[in-house]
């Protein structure tokens, strides 16, 4: 394992903020951690990249490496009234490091940022800083990766761009990359295994996918005639055009895709919907 977070406890001011947390990601996986606002993630990634102490418990980094962790916490620090070359430098300087110029676009390069480009980074999208915050924690090549809440403030194809630089870097680098977010769907898309925090508590982990199941109770099923079906009359249904809402286990799908090829009505899509007050129960 090369991140262990291993009862890590804290508390701010009497409130406990962290209660015995523990959490591990290896190499080339990518954990999520879904909580509130609020539930401890960021004073947890804080933790996990040495920037503030637990009360308790332990944290490490398995990994015999100059620089084992990167991060962005929040959102990336930049120098805003200087280019991304520039910002690169200037940390590359901070952590000792004599990158050439030609380095330093590889970088660029990495995230896929344009490497001509020479105007300050407060013109940059949100979706830009993001890479060149992702491109400075990469800097002297870590072993792992702690991303806070990436996806804020994105657009729908910023999300997408981001979470393939996210799963390349896990694939190809083989990062430990653990990952925050209140939203499930943008973790679901991406990460292996899911840590759920509740009030400072992990209160649900296991594989990405499991957690998706065991916490739906209701599925979308798609089809261009599905509401001639009688076979759904048995179910709490709920129709909207060619989609049929219903309430089912995800034990019980198999059952209503037969039951509805047999009235010839053919699924073109059949989506999870994630109970939410299930999953953070
Ligand atoms: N430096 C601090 N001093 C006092 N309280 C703090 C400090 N940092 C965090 N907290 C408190 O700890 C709790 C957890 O905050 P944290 O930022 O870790 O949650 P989060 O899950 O990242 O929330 P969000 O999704 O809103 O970013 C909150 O109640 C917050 O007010």
């Amino acid at each position: 394992m090369i991140i262990s977070a291993t009862n890590v406890s804290k508390t701010y001011g009497g409130l406990q903020v962290l209660s015995a947390v523990n959490i591990q990601c290896n190499a080339g996986d990518i954990c999520g951690v879904l909580g509130a606002n609020g539930a401890g993630k960021t004073t947890l990634f804080k933790i996990i990249l040495g920037l503030v102490k637990p009360d308790s418990g332990l944290v490490s980094l398995d990994v015999n490496h100059i620089k084992p962790i990167g991060g962005i916490i929040e959102k990336p620090a930049l120098y805003e009234y200087l280019n991304a070359v520039q910002n690169l430098k200037i940390f590359s300087k901070m952590q000792g490091l004599k990158l050439s110029y030609a380095e330093l676009c590889d970088k660029l390069q990495q995230v896929g940022l344009n490497t001509d480009r020479r105007d300050p980074v407060r013109n940059y999208s949100m979706g830009m800083k993001q890479r060149l915050g992702i491109a400075i924690a990469l800097l002297n090549n870590p072993k792992c990766l702690v991303l806070d809440e990436p996806f804020s403030g994105l657009d729908p194809l910023g999300i997408s761009a981001l979470r393939k630089l996210i799963i390349d870097l896990a694939e190809k680098e083989q990062l430990a990359i653990l990952i925050s977010s209140h939203i499930i769907e943008e973790l679901s898309k991406i990460c292996n295994s899911m840590y759920v925090m509740k009030q400072g508590e992990i209160i649900k982990s296991g594989l990405a996918q499991d957690i998706i199941l065991e916490n739906t109770t209701s599925f979308s099923f798609s089809a261009p005639n599905i509401k001639s079906s009688k076979s759904l009359n048995q179910y709490n249904v709920i129709f909207k055009g060619e989609i049929a809402y219903v309430t089912i286990t995800t034990n019980q799908v198999p059952k209503l895709i037969q039951e509805l090829s047999e009235e010839h009505i053919y699924i073109t899509s059949c989506i999870p919907e994630l109970d939410m007050e299930k999953l953070f129960q």
